[in-house]
């Protein structure tokens, strides 16, 4: 979905328009969301039950790029998109190019921010222009065990002790 869609719908002057289904508390979060794990899962379903609408901010591949390194991201926007749109606890997905998702947060001045327990509170970009509009911050709890760094690297390293042949798929005897 287009910034200026959501804004549109899901933007603060909707919601304070009695005629529009009022009090719809919007949730946003946002974040990479390459190869998605248990810990993106649940995260995003308790981001959800914090308000009625969840729109995520998801990094563009030049975004993840210049957060995560030449290699990152492993699966595309448009496809890690459609990946989040599919989930029940999403209701829209922005697909933002900058850095950081100030610039989003800042339209859509959504109720409650939403990210991961693995960033401390005092770095949670949009946090004063949400609060300052009246709304409020949430730090999720971090699942441990979980981060897609972490499934990439026992790829590489299943790759390193037994590499296979490009197209060659291993059969049980292999394994
Ligand atoms: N294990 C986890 N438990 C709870 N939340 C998580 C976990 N891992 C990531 N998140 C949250 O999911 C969102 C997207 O994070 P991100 O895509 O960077 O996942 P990641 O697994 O940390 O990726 P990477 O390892 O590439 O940094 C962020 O809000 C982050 O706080
Ligand atoms: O997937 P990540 O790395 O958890 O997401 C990043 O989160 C940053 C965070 O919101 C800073 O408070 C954000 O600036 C960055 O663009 C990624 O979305």
């Amino acid at each position: 979905m287009k910034l200026e869609e959501a804004i549109l719908r899901f933007g603060r002057e909707k919601r304070n328009d009695p005629s529009s289904g009022a009090g719809r508390l919007v949730v946003f979060t946002n974040g990479c969301f390459d190869l998605l794990h248990p810990g993106h899962i649940r995260g995003l379903e308790q981001a959800h039950q914090l308000g009625n609408v969840l729109i995520v901010g998801l990094n563009s591949d030049r975004s993840v790029r210049q957060l995560k390194g030449p290699t990152r991201p492993v699966i595309p926007e448009a496809e890690r998109a459609e990946i989040l749109s599919a989930l029940e606890s999403v209701d829209a997905v922005v697909i933002f190019d900058e850095p950081t998702p100030r610039e989003v947060i800042s339209r859509l001045l959504p109720d409650v921010l939403v990210k991961g327990g693995d960033w401390p509170g005092d770095q949670i970009v949009g946090r004063e222009e949400v609060e300052a509009a009246g709304g409020r911050v949430v730090s999720l709890p971090f699942v441990p065990g979980y981060s897609t760094s972490a499934i990439l690297e026992k790829i590489r390293e299943g790759f390193a002790k037994k590499p296979r042949l490009r197209g060659q798929r291993a059969s049980r005897a292999d394994s």
